[in-house]
């Protein structure tokens, strides 16, 4: 599929301001899949679709959790970690994107997980440092990814836990392991 065309696709299922976020993962994932040897290809289509399923009713979020055999433990968390899963299922379904690397990375973009490809690894990055974004501490964490991916993936977590616990929200485990994969693989490098 063109890029324009992916774009095309997607834009419709967005807001403005969340096309222009994509748009800023799209060529942040290509930059970094470069610089980590990830496929800047692959990249570039997880990340232009990796909001599809941002703004669908969390009801039907809901349904396709219950019925699709996604993790049923998804559905006792705040509906922001829904997303992610279920826009991989809606991108497989209605665009047909079949490659398994480009969907794991969809749907592992918000919490991670342990032992991420270097391509999941991007994407999750991707999401959180592209030039829209402004949450305290992001700096930091772009200077960090010039040269760590592992690193600037840590610190992205860690922000993200932080984050969580300072406004009282349940936070999905998953995060809990990206946390200590991302240690124990930075422990083995030395
Ligand atoms: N483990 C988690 N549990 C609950 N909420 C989370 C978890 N991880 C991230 N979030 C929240 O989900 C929201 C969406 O995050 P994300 O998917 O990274 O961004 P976006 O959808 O804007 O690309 C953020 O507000 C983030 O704090």
């Amino acid at each position: 599929m063109e890029q324009n065309e992916a774009l095309e696709i997607v834009k419709k299922q967005l807001t403005d301001h969340r096309f222009i976020h994509t748009l800023g993962v799209v060529e942040t994932s290509i930059r970094l899949a470069n610089k980590f040897g990830a496929d800047p290809k692959k990249a570039e289509t997880a990340a232009i679709f990796h909001d599809y399923a941002k703004f669908r009713p969390k009801d039907e979020m809901r349904q396709i959790v219950q019925n699709e055999g996604l993790p049923q433990d998804l559905l006792l968390y705040g509906s922001e970690v829904l997303h992610a899963p279920v826009g991989a299922f809606l991108v497989k379904k209605e665009v047909g994107i079949a490659d398994p690397e480009i969907l794991n990375a969809i749907y592992y973009h918000t919490t991670g997980k342990e032992n991420m490809t270097i391509l999941e690894k991007v994407i999750f990055l991707a999401d959180y440092i592209e030039p829209n974004r402004q949450f305290p501490g992001v700096d930091a964490v772009r200077e960090t990814a010039q040269q760590d991916l592992d690193q600037a993936c840590l610190m992205a977590v860690k922000n993200t836990i932080g984050f969580l616990m300072k406004q009282n929200q349940k936070i999905y485990p998953l995060t809990f392991e990206t946390y200590n994969g991302l240690l124990q693989e930075i422990k083995q490098k030395f």
